[in-house]
């Protein structure tokens, strides 16, 4: 029951309920499309935003509000524009789409089969295929990001982004949420939840966990619906809630289906960004490479940005020695077991209940996720149910190696899962605690028993148990720190706490790539705050680093 994208729980083909079918591939797909293109030749801009994902589509709305200042967004994939999404990016509640995708591939665990590593190639980027949890972690998260040096980043300084960005349909009255932000957030509740939530539930609270109401309120630790930014069915990506009703502006352009494949840097100082297919440069005064914890690294070092023998090895000039270009990579790494299910199907969102806690004698942030996933399809009228695991703080560090100059080559991705001898024992121990749900009476009535495989009995061995997880372990797709934020370039930072490039005037990164330690939620929240976060920082023209140009 496993893929290499990992359970067919997660990534299972989805259920379609809307939108328009699939358009044949191709550069000209999007021809005709109001939105494709829209940039006059030689048009300079003060802000050009390389990827419009989670953070591109943000920061595109966010400076754009001021009318002086003219944004181009450019995007590798296709800008379909508001109205017109094929249908598996419209449906919201059967786990992640699987159809504009980059199709990256690299190593988890050494040893182990390599694995797909998903990544939207589209507008809305990951956000426009992701499982849409919506989850923003734990106050020591972000407390351990400015106690490293990232300036203004503590839990009590990002909270107001964390406000503005959403619309909690559900405790926007609270003090600690939003009630009027772009991305509407709410969860599933009565008749609309399924029988793997209720019986997840019953089991995780009997083993101990702590019922909670909201996975979203400071410091929650425990059982709670998930909270998820789909509404009515429909995924809402940042392109949705951000970039569609800020489009008609005069001052921001959208340029799509466009593979950037440089920053251009001449003196310190960027110039602009060169186009990969015809080699033209749009002249800019801020460049901000927004291309994912993947991606992002290899545009700097195409740019000459990076660790100078790397950048020397794919026969670029050096702009900036910066060792820490591609270093620090972090992801949460999951296992999973799978179960058939033999409770009422009906018609329910796949991801509806999530359990955070500690593992050993762990403190702070909670360190394992437990996620309930089901009822999901598996062919001729079966149905499937899982429990997984996600270890959220580990300590293993990974890296994206950058071998050819070539802005279509993918890049190397080593994960590094376990390379930290105690992160494998603390995914045991969630993976330990799925094995005991499984057991409960509540999980017990929904399901069957598995034919084979782990679900029949854990091996007692504790080397059999670290070989199975070893082989087992899959990416919960939330890559981030490969262009860590921090104070010290020679100790690995790549940007200051306002984003800013060490040693390049004009140049930022502003996406998942620049957390500089992973939070103990699903990132793409996350994601979106540090993008808001950002524009608000840089538009109150804060001392550590220029904002964005603006002639006005
Ligand atoms: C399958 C899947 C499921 C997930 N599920 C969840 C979930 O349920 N909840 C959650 O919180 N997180 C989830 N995540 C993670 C979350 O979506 C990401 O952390 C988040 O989207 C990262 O945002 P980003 O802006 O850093 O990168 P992205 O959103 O990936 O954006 C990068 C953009 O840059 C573009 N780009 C890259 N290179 C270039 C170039 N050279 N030129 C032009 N454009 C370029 C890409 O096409 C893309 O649009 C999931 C991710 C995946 C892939």
């Amino acid at each position: 029951m496993w893929g290499a994208r990992g359970p067919v729980a997660f990534g299972g083909p989805p259920a379609v309920t809307g939108g328009e079918p699939l358009p044949p591939a191709g550069p000209g797909r999007a021809a005709g499309r109001a939105w494709y293109g829209r940039r006059a030749m030689g048009t300079s801009y003060d802000v050009v935003i390389v990827g419009g994902g989670s953070a591109g589509c943000v920061l595109a709305a966010r400076l754009s509000e001021d009318p002086a200042r003219r944004v181009l967004l450019v995007e590798a994939g296709p800008d379909y524009g508001p109205g017109s999404l094929p249908a598996d990016l419209v449906e919201g509640t059967q786990g992640p789409a699987a159809s504009h995708d980059w199709g990256l591939r690299g190593v988890g665990v050494r040893g182990a089969p390599a694995l797909e590593l998903p990544r939207g190639r589209v507008i809305g980027g990951s956000s426009a295929v992701n499982a849409t949890f919506a989850l923003r972690g734990h106050p020591a998260d972000y407390d351990g990001w400015a106690a490293a040096g990232a300036r203004g980043w503590a839990f009590a300084d990002v909270l107001p982004s964390f406000v503005r960005l959403e619309r909690d349909l559900d405790f926007g009255a609270a003090d600690h949420h939003g009630s009027d932000g772009p991305l509407p957030i709410r969860r599933y509740a009565g008749a609309e939840r399924s029988a793997v939530a209720d019986a997840a539930e019953a089991a995780m609270t009997s083993l101990g966990l702590p019922p909670i109401a909201d996975h979203n309120a400071p410091g929650a630790v425990g059982v709670a619906p998930l909270p998820v930014n789909a509404v009515d069915g429909r995924r809402i990506s940042t392109s949705s809630a951000y970039l569609d009703p800020c489009r008609s502006r005069a001052n921001l352009d959208v340029l799509a289906d466009t593979l950037v494949r440089e920053v251009v840097v001449r003196r310190g100082r960027v110039e602009g960004v060169r186009l990969d297919a015809t080699g033209e440069v749009v002249p800019a005064g801020e460049a901000v490479v927004a291309a994912g914890a993947y991606l992002s690294p290899g545009l700097l070092l195409r740019s000459g940005i990076g660790p100078a023998a790397e950048v020397a090895a794919l026969g670029r000039p050096v702009a900036v020695d910066l060792p820490g270009v591609g270093a620090g990579l972090v992801d949460h790494p999951a296992v999973a077991i799978d179960f058939p299910f033999v409770g009422p199907v009906g018609r329910h969102a796949r991801f509806q209940l999530v359990g955070t806690c500690h593992s050993g004698s762990a403190s702070g942030p909670p360190d394992l996720q437990l996620v309930a996933v089901g009822p999901y399809p598996l062919g001729a009228g079966a149905h499937g149910c899982s429990v997984f695991a996600a270890l959220l703080k580990p300590a293993s560090r990974g890296r994206v190696l950058v071998r050819s100059a070539d802005a279509g080559a993918p890049p190397d991705i080593d994960l590094g899962y376990f390379d930290h001898g105690g992160d494998l024992p603390r995914l045991i121990d969630g993976l330990r605690l799925a094995e005991a749900v499984t057991r409960t009476p509540a999980w017990q009535a929904i399901t069957a028993a598995p034919a084979a495989g782990l679900p029949a009995g854990l091996p007692d061995d504790e080397t059999e148990i670290r070989a199975w997880v070893r082989a087992h372990t899959w990416t919960y797709h939330h890559p981030v720190g490969s262009c860590a934020m921090g104070t010290d370039p020679a100790a690995g930072a790549v940007v200051d706490p306002g984003a800013h490039v060490f040693g390049v005037q004009g140049l930022s990164v502003v996406d998942a790539s620049i957390m500089p330690g992973i939070p103990s939620a699903n990132t793409n929240l996350p994601t979106v705050m540090v993008a808001e976060h950002l524009a608000a920082r840089w538009d109150r023209k804060q001392p550590d680093g220029a904002p964005p140009r603006s002639p006005a």
